[in-house]
């Protein structure tokens, strides 16, 4: 069987002169969640508009499901929960309006409805809402609503576009928690500018810049190539002259940060520590901090896209 949900091949879109997606191809599997970043103005919105069927591509070929969205919008469409930056909420309806109505919009058949929406509430922590107006929901609720909206027909295919956004960090936990689950049965794309969140719950990563993919990587093999390149060291008689660290082995550079503290960069193989160590026992520097540094996420994302924040709104 091929596990393969979402299937993206040579996408584009232009608005002008601007290619504001140029030549994106990926693929996602059942079971995987699928990090999707990138500076603003990347693409980001705009490949997700078109993964939902809702913007016409300029070239290129999107399959879910197996369906291609081009040939059969409604069939392919119905693969895919959505749930944007700001969802569709109508706060004068209570939660179980509101799914109903989310559930006649789905064409899910009347009499499985009301199953349909105890399921979504099930999955989403909502089991105690049903009877509550949105409007009068925190925002974790509400976003949980946009959630069991997403997943009311039991899509193949979620796309989350920054789920967390303006929650507090339990909310963010329970959310991340809630998209984790989602991931096991679904095909979930999540965008999002938050790093650490993309290592918490994600299994491969995306990396979009200026409408090109810049990185394209599972997190077991991003996570293996952030290995550690240094090491913080603090001394209470700090060295005058470092020459004595740079000439170990395997040491690179050496940055001061002042208060006596270093950043000693080292070779991916070497492992200067001990050496280090040793070193500051013999010189009398009264050694107070020796911890690793990992190359972080962050750090990747920073090396990978445009240092200039972005393209102008008119670049092309
Ligand atoms: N309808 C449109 N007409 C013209 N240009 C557009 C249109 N929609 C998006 N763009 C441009 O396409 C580029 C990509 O925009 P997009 O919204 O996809 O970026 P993004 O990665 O989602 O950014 P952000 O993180 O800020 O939401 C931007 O330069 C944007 O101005």
């Amino acid at each position: 069987m091929d596990d393969t949900l979402i299937r993206v091949e040579h996408l584009s879109r232009h608005f002008g002169a601007l290619r504001a997606v140029d030549g994106v191809s990926f693929e996602v599997r059942r079971g995987e969640v699928l990090g999707f970043l990138g500076p603003n103005g990347a693409g980001k919105s705009t490949t997700m508009q078109m993964l939902t069927g809702n913007l016409a591509p300029t070239t290129g070929r999107i399959t879910l499901n197996g369906i291609d969205l081009l040939e059969c919008p409604r069939a392919a469409k119905a693969c895919v929960g959505y749930l944007p930056e700001q969802p569709p909420l109508y706060r004068e309806l209570t939660v179980d309006e509101y799914l109903a109505l989310c559930a006649r919009i789905n064409r899910i058949p009347r009499r499985e409805a009301r199953a349909a929406v105890g399921r979504a509430k099930s999955r989403c922590g909502l089991e105690s809402a049903g009877g509550r107006l949105i409007g009068n929901l925190s925002k974790g609720y509400q976003q949980r609503v946009g959630i069991a909206q997403a997943i009311i027909h039991t899509p193949p295919v979620v796309i989350l576009d920054e789920p967390t956004v303006g929650l507090d960090p339990i909310q963010i936990r329970e959310i991340r928690a809630l998209i984790a689950e989602l991931g096991r049965e679904h095909s979930v794309i999540l965008s999002t500018h938050i790093l650490p969140e993309v290592q918490t719950v994600c299994s491969r990563v995306l990396i979009i810049d200026r409408g090109r993919l810049v990185l394209s990587e599972s997190l077991e093999d991003l996570n293996r190539g952030l290995g550690e390149t240094g090491l913080r060291v603090a001394f209470e008689q700090p060295p005058a002259d470092p020459a004595a660290i740079a000439a170990l082995p395997g040491v690179t550079t050496i940055q001061d940060l002042g208060d006596g503290r270093l950043r000693v960069c080292h070779g991916p193989d070497a492992e200067p520590a001990a050496a280090l160590a040793r070193l500051a026992v013999e010189r009398g520097w009264g050694l107070t901090e020796l911890s690793p540094e990992r190359r972080t996420l962050e750090q990747v994302f920073v090396e990978l896209v445009h240092q200039d924040g972005g393209r102008t709104e008119n670049a092309a």
